[in-house]
């Protein structure tokens, strides 16, 4: 399977005209990545709360970006999520993910998302390396 970066990311894409834009700080050592983001009013899910499915997308990413920020090329094999607190739309929130450990193709990766410093959603990962 080989992946491309045209920048339409929905997340991070520069060339997405309705996506998040999101940047990254990355850490390879600590096989780290970090993001801010503000919520779009128009991410709704419930009136005023942001979609559950777009949390999920900025964990999801997180985690991607911990391991191609540590030199793996991955695709999500597996997310699971807890949604601790609602994030209300137009609120700023720091997302964080991290790589945990490796099994052959298989990387484990952690992610949580952060809203005023209380975390609101916690997410495990499992991503298949490419190549
Ligand atoms: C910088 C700018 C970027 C810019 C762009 C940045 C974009 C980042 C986006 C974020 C990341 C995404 O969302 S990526 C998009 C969402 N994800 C996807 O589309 C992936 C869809 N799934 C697949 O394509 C496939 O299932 C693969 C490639 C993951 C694996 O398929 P496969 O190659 O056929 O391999 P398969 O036989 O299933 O698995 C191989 C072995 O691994 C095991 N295995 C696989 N998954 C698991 C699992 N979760 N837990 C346990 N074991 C597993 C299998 O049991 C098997 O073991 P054994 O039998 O060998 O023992």
């Amino acid at each position: 399977m080989d992946v491309i970066d045209d920048g339409r990311c929905f997340i991070c894409g520069k060339d997405n005209p309705i996506g998040l834009k999101a940047q990254f700080i990355i850490d390879p050592e600590q096989r780290r990545a970090e993001t801010t983001v503000q919520i779009p009013e128009h991410f709704q899910g419930w009136q005023g709360i942001t979609h559950g499915g777009i949390i999920s997308a900025l964990l999801d990413e997180i985690c991607a970006q911990a391991c191609m920020g540590s030199g793996m090329q991955v695709v999500t094999s597996e997310l699971k999520l807890r949604y601790r607190a609602p994030v209300p739309t137009g609120s700023t929130i720091r997302v964080v993910g991290e790589v945990t450990g490796k099994r052959r193709r298989l990387v484990d990766a952690k992610g949580r998302a952060e809203l005023d410093g209380q975390v609101v959603a916690e997410a495990e990962v499992v991503m298949f390396r490419l190549g």
